[in-house]
């Protein structure tokens, strides 16, 4: 299978951006999970491939391809190698490097459903999490290239706090704001929501004496009312240690402005690229808890004012206003409206991407069990970096693979996971950085 021919450099690409370290195709050393992502394992057949590549990177090469001549696009290599190519040939002129990005598996068998995911205007939030360094940054950053390309204003959050959407993109996204993503065809924009420097912020705020730091802070993460009707309470010293759960707060707080904003209400397609799985499940389950302590802090707050007004009127002085109460319910209807978001089939799917080991299938049976207990809907589940038949003598490959099959059949016999549709996606030879490979994955991915 050719993927290059179909791999267009997007305008504004930048070849510079992409750094790539070519592997030596060792398969005698036990690979992490990092030089496993970039495959030091390649069958030898291949390896004279790699050697010959001329250009710095591979990244750039992926681009280079879209500019290169119809003719000059890469050759699929012969079906028996079990590969999928994305490239080339190394006898080319210097000018038109040329890569094999070859995926070490055969590609997603299952189909995605991305029809169903890309069909109309009204806006869906896809969320996908999983187990630390399964892939979940890479799975959601080519779905939202995948998304922009096919039409539709993108924008992807990161609400994990270990971000590494600027690592995905190669471009810095940091900073806490929308930053246009360069590269896909519709506009594509990426948030990284940083729980530390929020937590610095609000830890600085906190400590002014008047309190108003606190509202100025808590305006900018759409949570002033909040602030405004609980400055009484000294909200600012009771935040002074930050509470746990303040990371999610904070990126639920973001969602409500998703939500209200006019300045959000373009992007038709929202992606979650969500922290390993217990920060997701606390960020699923926080509306719920916001919601009771409001719902708390009202009825105090109620108690309060009815006490006051009692013995004001026996005073004869005026009733105190009663608006406080009111901003509070709005801001309990907000927190309803977030979490009937997270229930709603319609608008909001949760896709849990895994990887074929014992460990983090079970991690995912755990996981889908909570989010089945909260509600969520989930119906897809990526099987990421999966390693082909072993077309070479390569021990360690087939050992391997061996392995991922067990696991992939304990997807099948789990009763949590077996419901749901599988996507095989596998593992390719290079690092998933950057726009071009990010909708290389993609195109395999989301089908
Ligand atoms: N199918 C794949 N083939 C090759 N490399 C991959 C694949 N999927 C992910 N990777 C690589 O694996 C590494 C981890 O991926 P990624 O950052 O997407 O995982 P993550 O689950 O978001 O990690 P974390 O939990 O640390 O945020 C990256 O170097 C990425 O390029």
């Amino acid at each position: 299978m050719v993927y290059g021919s179909s791999t267009r450099a997007p305008s504004g690409y930048n070849p510079s951006l992409y750094k790539y370290q070519p592997t030596n195709g060792n398969c005698s050393k036990t690979p992490t999970r990092k030089t496993m992502a970039s495959s030091t394992c390649i069958p030898s057949t291949f390896t004279p491939i790699l050697h010959n590549l001329t250009a710095r990177n591979s990244m750039t090469m992926v681009g280079l391809l879209s500019y290169a001549p119809k003719t000059l696009r890469p050759l699929s290599l012969p079906k028996s190698f079990g590969f999928s190519s994305l490239s080339t040939a190394a006898k080319l002129p210097r000018k038109f490097f040329q890569l094999q990005v070859r995926s070490v598996a055969t590609p997603a068998e299952a189909v995605a459903g991305f029809d169903d995911m890309v069909a109309g205007t009204q806006r869906k939030y896809y969320m996908l999490g999983g187990k630390g360094g399964v892939g979940k940054t890479s799975c959601a950053a080519s779905l939202a290239v995948k998304f922009a390309n096919n039409g539709h204003p993108t924008l992807v959050v990161s609400t994990d706090p270990a971000h590494s959407l600027s690592d995905s993109f190669a471009q810095d996204l940091a900073g806490g704001t929308l930053v246009p993503v360069d590269g896909p065809e519709a506009p594509l924009f990426a948030l990284e929501i940083n729980p530390e420097k929020a937590r610095e912020e609000f830890r600085n705020v906190s400590q002014k004496n008047d309190g108003t730091g606190v509202k100025d802070f808590m305006d900018g993460m759409g949570l002033g009312m909040l602030a405004e009707q609980l400055g009484d309470l000294k909200l600012g010293e009771l935040l002074d240690t930050p509470p746990p759960g303040l990371d999610e707060a904070l990126a639920i707080s973001k969602v409500i402005q998703f939500l209200e904003a006019p300045e959000y209400s373009m992007f038709t397609r929202i992606v979650f690229d969500t922290a390993p799985t217990g920060h997701t499940l606390r960020l699923l389950s926080l509306p719920d808890f916001l919601d009771q302590s409001i719902g708390k802090i009202l009825q105090l707050k109620q108690k309060i004012s009815s006490a006051t007004s009692a013995i004001k009127s026996v005073f004869g002085q005026e009733q105190p206003q009663m608006g406080a109460a009111d901003k509070l319910e709005k801001l309990r209807e907000r927190m309803i409206k977030v979490r009937e978001l997270f229930h709603d089939t319609d608008s909001t799917e949760f896709v849990i991407v895994t990887i074929p080991t014992v460990m983090a299938v079970s991690e995912s049976s755990r996981l889908h069990a909570s989010l089945k207990k909260e509600s969520v809907p989930v119906t897809r589940l990526i099987v990421n970096q999966i390693l082909p038949p072993s077309a070479s003598d390569c021990k360690f490959c087939s050992i391997k693979r061996k392995d991922q099959m067990r696991a992939l059949d304990m997807i099948q016999k789990d009763t949590e996971l077996s419901g749901l549709t599988v996507i095989q996606a596998p593992l390719v030879d290079v690092e998933i950085r950057g726009v071009p490979a990010l909708r290389f994955l993609g195109d395999i991915i989301w089908k």
